[in-house]
């Protein structure tokens, strides 16, 4: 066969359907799609105004018009933009996938930039099939003596064009409601589609609903005074604060974004201003919430724009993951409008915006930390789970955010990794005390308080990945657990020698063995400063960690319960019921007491098990009744 060669050709049946099914994922977008052509068509104009190529009434007021009729079965939208000639119909309209936008953009890219078009493939105005039977265009361009002109099609392969009686410049396009587009005869769900998709668009929307019974009364108030009727709002906020320069901005009117926004009433505790035009254009603002310790359960919200036309929420692959628990808007007009993740996940630009974004973070923690560090110190226990979720998951966000990472001490204090090191360096090296729960741990910390000593409280969930990664990071410092160990700092002289020490201990752990009816149980016998303390449960770091490991991840296929336990109880020699027990050994209450010591110390170590705990209320109800 000779060679040959030609040109593709689509035919509208066949790419009709592809529009309505795939094109765009969601129902709504149409909404979106044409409401933006409406805007691009003011924009021009105005574009032409600002070259003296067009001139404008006087009291020209731009904006877009939105009418749902659910009689007529109708939802039109009207702008008073750049209308098109027969001509341009024939080219915009009839050809899909001529993009007018991208044709008026190459015609005059180089004369005015400041406003920005929203359309660039062409097939944007075909998406009002997805919800229309029939759809009539019309429309007069602003050029002197243009005729207006209709357009009606019924989404085959056929138009139909004639004279329209259009006597205002501008388009308007009426969809007739087929089947699937009912839910769209709603005044309710046009307006939560226009406030979802163009909330922030920079032309006036205004919704009319002509079938709209108003209450008879509503000019009138109390009284039955007529009040001036309302003037009509429009729905949305044309030039949303994020685009003034941030020295320009007031904290009043960055509350008052966020309120809107995000219908938060609480305030946010501080926000950073996205403002950048190189090497690529992003503009926003992300807000901190007051996250506290549920971050787990909390969800920020991201919204991403293109040149103030709503994309989606919340896309991971442009926002680092972690920065999803914070609320914000990003405006970005380089990223398409209609985003496949898939595009994202392997665009090298996205991948940029979005370290950028993590750096701007850092920076401003930085900035907070070392300007204004009494309010840092306020926010640190809403935002540290952010802070350190960053940590686990982005290194860079790691090393530019390690030094300023505040640990809260047990004297309550907030200090640095180092300054919490350097403090404590002469009475523990390269070790950090931790505390997770402070009303278990109250023994522990009250020990180490009498003893000048500092624990720092890590009670979140995220607190024990973060120590692990902290750990891993910098080799030399090791974080334990206030119960898993017993620091010389907490011991008196002891002038036994080893070998009675070892008598002793073996002693002890004889009596409580047999008193416990456990032969495993490991017990030690110490010379402790505090008189009051009578036993304590020793669990070293390791074992304590790998008993969590497998109680959240269910480890080794083994449950909890049949882990090894490598607790320990420790005596205190000093203690005037252990003296008791180490002298009466076979008395009708020794093994009592034992218990009863035992009970105590786990009870500030961890939670009894119900059967443990009544048990314990048992014993301690009989012992009270002893005392009678
Ligand atoms: N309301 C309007 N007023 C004037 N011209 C319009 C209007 N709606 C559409 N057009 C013209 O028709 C062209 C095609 O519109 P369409 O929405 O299909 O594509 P687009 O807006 O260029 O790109 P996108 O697919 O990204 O929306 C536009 O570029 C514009 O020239």
């Amino acid at each position: 066969m000779s060679t040959e060669k030609g040109n593709l050709s689509i035919h509208s049946e066949n790419i009709f359907p592809i529009i309505k099914k795939w094109l765009y994922s969601d129902h709504d977008i149409f909404v979106r799609e044409l409401i933006s052509n409406g805007c691009d068509a003011i924009t021009k104009l105005k574009k032409l105004d600002a070259m003296g190529e067009a001139s404008l009434p006087e009291d020209n007021e731009f904006k877009i018009e939105v009418i749902v009729d659910d009689k007529e079965e109708t939802l039109t939208f009207i702008d008073n933009g750049i209308g098109m000639t027969d001509e341009e119909v024939k080219q915009y309209i009839n050809q899909i996938a001529f993009s007018g936008a991208e044709d008026f953009m190459n015609k005059y890219k180089d004369k005015a930039n400041e406003d920005q078009i929203i359309g660039h493939f062409g097939l944007g105005f075909y998406s009002a099939f997805m919800v229309a039977k029939k759809v009539t265009i019309d429309t007069l361009s602003y050029k002197e003596g243009s005729k207006a002109v209709k357009w009606v099609s019924d989404g085959g392969n056929e138009y139909e064009m004639s004279d329209s009686d259009r006597t205002e410049r501008g388009t308007k396009i009426t969809l007739n409601i087929g089947e699937d587009g009912k839910d769209f005869l709603n005044e309710y769900t046009v307006r939560t589609t226009i406030e979802k998709y163009c909330s922030l668009m920079p032309i006036e929307i205004y919704l009319i609903n002509p079938n709209k019974e108003e209450p008879k009364n509503e000019n009138e108030d109390e009284k039955g005074e007529v009040k001036e009727p309302e003037e009509p709002k429009p729905l949305n906020d044309t030039t949303p604060l994020y685009l003034k320069k941030p020295n320009e901005c007031t904290d009043e009117e960055y509350k008052e974004f966020y309120r809107k926004t995000f219908m938060d009433f609480k305030e946010p505790l501080f926000w950073i201003h996205l403002n950048m035009d190189y090497p690529f254009n992003l503009k926003g603002i992300l807000y901190f919430p007051k996250i506290g310790n549920q971050f787990e359960t909390m969800e920020g919200q991201i919204k991403l724009y293109n040149n103030q036309v709503f994309v989606a929420d919340n896309i991971k692959e442009v926002i680092p993951e972690f920065l999803l628990l914070l609320k914000g808007i990003l405006d970005c007009p380089d990223l398409p409008l209609n985003v496949s993740r898939s595009f994202l996940q392997n665009d090298g630009f996205v991948k940029k915006i979005s370290s950028y974004i993590t750096k701007k973070v850092a920076d401003k923690l930085n900035s907070l930390y070392k300007k204004e560090k009494e309010s840092f110190e306020k926010f640190w226990d809403d935002i540290h789970p952010f802070i350190k979720f960053g940590c686990l998951k982005d290194d860079k966000f790691f090393d530019k955010t390690n030094g300023i990472i505040l640990y809260k001490t047990t004297t309550g204090d907030y200090v640095t990794l180092q300054e919490y090191l350097d403090r404590n360096k002469d009475k523990h090296e390269n070790k950090v005390y931790y505390v997770t729960d402070e009303t278990l741990q109250a023994q522990y910390i009250k020990m180490f308080k009498d003893n000048d000593m500092e624990a720092v409280i890590m009670n979140t969930t995220i607190d024990q990945p973060f120590i692990s990664h902290v750990e891993m990071k910098e080799k030399d410092t090791k974080f334990v657990r206030i119960d898993a160990d017993l620091t010389d700092n907490l011991k008196d002289e002891d002038d036994s020698s080893e070998e009675d020490n070892k008598k002793l201990q073996e002693e002890v752990q004889g009596i409580f063995r047999k008193s416990l009816s456990n032969e495993n149980l490991t017990v030690n016998i110490e010379n402790l400063k505090d008189e009051e303390i009578s036993a304590m449960i020793i669990l070293p770091e390791e074992s304590r960690r790998m008993q969590d490991m497998s109680k959240m991840y269910g480890m080794f296929g083994m449950d909890a319960a049949s882990m090894p336990s490598n607790e320990s109880l420790l005596l205190n020699k000093k203690n005037k019921l252990v003296k008791y027990i180490l002298e009466n050994k076979d008395t009708e209450n020794t093994d009592m007491f034992c218990q009863q010591i035992y009970d105590l110390a786990m009870i500030s170590h961890k939670q009894l098990s119900p059967e443990a705990m009544t048990t314990f209320i048992e014993r301690s109800n009989k012992i009270l009744q002893k005392l009678i």
